[in-house]
Order: C-alpha cells, then sequence, then structure tokens
C-alpha cells in the first residue's frame, strides 16, 4: 500500500536469473535451460526476463568469458518458449553494439537496458535513440550507484530520459547500498523524473540487503523491481525473485506474480540445474563493504589462483583503488603488486 493515499502499489518484476545468473554459471546456459527456466517465469507471471551473456550482448569475448551458447540463439529460444513475458536484453554501450540489438530485436527481444557507469549516461544516448526508432522498450542502467550521491545520479538519469530511456534503474552493482542509501537516490530520481520515465532497482546480496533495500525502493518510489531465481547472479547474487514476490505479497505490493508458481520456478526448476550456488562468502562480503563491482569476483578468484593471493584481499584493494567496470585487466596489476609484497614480507 502506498502510506499516503492506500492504493495499491503495482510494480513490474524483470528476472535476471538468465542474464545476471549467467556470471554465476561462467556463461555456460544451454538452450534447453534456458527454455524450461524462461517458461516457469512466464508460468509464474513474470513481465520481462532479460536473457544475455552476464555482460551483455556481445559479452562472450576472451575478457569477459565466453558463452556455451552465442546469446542471439539464447534470446531467439527464450522468445519462443513464452506465452505473455517480455523478453529483455542487456547492452552496455562499448561492447554491444546497435547492430547487435538489432540483432536481439529480430530474434525476439522487446526490451533493451543500456548499462552506465552511474555517472556516465552521455554513451547511452545513441543506443536508447536507436531502440526507440526499432519501436523496443527502453531502461537505463546506472551500475555500481553507490559511487555517486542522490543529486548527481539523478542528473544522470534526465540525461538518459531525454534520450528515450522508460525506466531509469538504481543499479547496487556492489550491493553495496543500504535501505536509507538505496532509498535516497530512488527519491531523488522519482523527483528528478516525474512523469517523464519510471525508477527502478536493482540490488545485490552482498550484504543480504537486496529484499531490503527493494522494499525501501519501492516505498521512495520505484516501480521496476529486479530479482534473479535463487539469488543466481554475480557475487553474492541478486534479490531473490522468488521472495521477492513473497514479501511484497505480504506487504501488499501488487507484482501480477503467483507466488507458489515463483516458489516452484525457482526450486524445481532452476536449483537442480545449478552446481555452484552464490554465497555470501569473504570474498562478496568484501566486495559490499567496499564497494567493488560484482562482475570482478570471477576475475578476482581467477587472479587468487594464478598469483598465490586471496580473493577477498585483492578485491579489498580493488574497492580502495575504485576500478569500474571495464578496469578488468587492474585486477592482475593488484594482484602481482600483493604477490609481490607478500614474497618481500617472506625474505624479511
Ligand atoms: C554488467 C553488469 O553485470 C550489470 C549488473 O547487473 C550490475 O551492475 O549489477
Ligand atoms: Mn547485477
Amino acid at each position: 500500500m502506498n502510506s499516503i493515499d492506500e492504493t495499491p502499489v503495482r510494480v513490474r518484476i524483470t528476472d535476471t536469473t538468465l542474464r545476471d545468473g549467467s556470471h554465476a554459471v561462467r556463461h555456460q546456459f544451454t538452450a534447453e535451460q534456458v527454455v524450461s527456466v524462461a517458461k516457469a517465469l512466464d508460468a509464474a507471471g513474470v513481465a520481462r526476463i532479460e536473457v544475455t551473456h552476464g555482460d551483455g550482448l556481445a559479452g562472450s569475448s576472451f575478457n569477459y568469458g565466453f558463452s556455451k551458447v552465442r546469446d542471439i540463439e539464447l534470446v531467439a529460444a527464450a522468445a519462443d518458449a513464452v506465452e505473455r513475458a517480455q523478453i529483455a536484453v542487456l547492452l552496455l554501450p562499448g561492447l554491444g553494439t546497435i547492430s547487435d540489438l538489432r540483432e536481439a530485436r529480430e530474434a525476439g527481444a522487446s526490451v533493451v537496458r543500456v548499462a552506465t557507469h552511474c555517472t556516465e549516461a552521455d554513451v547511452s544516448i545513441q543506443h536508447f535513440q536507436a531502440a526507440r526508432e526499432m519501436g523496443m522498450d527502453t531502461v537505463g542502467f546506472l551500475m555500481l550507484a553507490h559511487r555517486t550521491g542522490p543529486a548527481e545520479l539523478a542528473a544522470q538519469a534526465r540525461i538518459m530520459a531525454d534520450a528515450g530511456c522508460q525506466c531509469v534503474y538504481v543499479v547496487d552493482s556492489a550491493g553495496a547500498l543500504m535501505p536509507h542509501t538505496a532509498a535516497a537516490r530512488v527519491s531523488a530520481l522519482v523527483q528528478e523524473l516525474g512523469d517523464d520515465a519510471e525508477v527502478g532497482f536493482h540490488g545485490h546480496q552482498n550484504l543480504s540487503l537486496g529484499v531490503a533495500n527493494s522494499i525501501a525502493a519501492v516505498e521512495a518510489g520505484a516501480r521496476q523491481i529486479d530479482g534473479t531465481l535463487c539469488a543466481l547472479g554475480a557475487g553474492a547474487g541478486n534479490s531473490p525473485t522468488e521472495i521477492v514476490s513473497a514479501a511484497f505479497d505480504g506487504l501488499g505490493i501488487e507484482t501480477g506474480l503467483d507466488v507458489e508458481q515463483a516458489l516452484a520456478a525457482a526450486e524445481e526448476v532452476l536449483r537442480p540445474m545449478i552446481d555452484r550456488m552464490p554465497v555470501a562468502d569473504r570474498a562478496s562480503i568484501v566486495q559490499g563493504r567496499y564497494g567493488v563491482y560484482n562482475s570482478f569476483l570471477l576475475h578476482a578468484e581467477r587472479a587468487a589462483e594464478r598469483y598465490g593471493v586471496p580473493a577477498y584481499r585483492i578485491l579489498k584493494h580493488v574497492g580502495e583503488a575504485g576500478y569500474v567496470g571495464g578496469q578488468e585487466d587492474m585486477i592482475i596489476d593488484v594482484a602481482i603488486s600483493l604477490a609481490n609484497e607478500a614474497e618481500k614480507e617472506a625474505v624479511r
């Protein structure tokens, strides 16, 4: 309920198991798995299902990890499998291009979510314009939103809305926001955008606050919320869709989801597919505490193994240095300098 006038609040849920969850399976989803998950989410009443490599269209690469199946094929498989849900794709300008977007559109995607660092919305302008010309629904993702304050974030959201973005998300890419800091950012965007665009919230579980932050975001005016089944996602995982649906149901927030079917999708369809679920372990809690981009976890784990330095120490230094998405190579530099320091200590 809206605490002021008691009218029921209606929120659109986007499930990103098949995109953010792709990080947690090292981008190895098969077409059969995508079809089963998309069907289960569709049956549960999820409005939008995001399907792409974890780093978006054309993310499959040496730097970000190769997908088992090309994301355009996965988009087509999901689009064929659903009856009601829209299929969304993620696009990071500089990685995915407008021609990748056109291909995704032809494969059945009708929503694009264009993601930029929280202070760089201007690189999304041409992508929103192109998407609207293709008749797609548009969402903007302001990533690592804890790294700038509410006023600056709202100014960035204005750039996206003016370019044709219909909903701007506060994206807690490191799971570093708290209910009050998430709400402050959402409120600033709601105030700035008014009727020009909706506001959304994308949470992560590094500090176990994804669901609490989503509730705070809705109370502050967010009308689109993300989740993933069983919290499958980068770092410690995302706000679990099945828990969001149950908690929102308890709060009288309408999502259009059938809670029992959402629980079945998580327990009976997704869970049996996954060998290793994300956990809030030492490395991912450090990411939440020091505000480190969750997509860095796999890179840090790889560097940890190679240079014999614990992943959580690498991530703490990466957080203190303030690296952002696109600076994955700096993780190697940090690991090497920590390994050198450890060697010097050992000979002292
Ligand atoms: C490309 C990122 O994984 C987008 C995202 O989900 C986040 O920043 O969080
Ligand atoms: Mn995410």
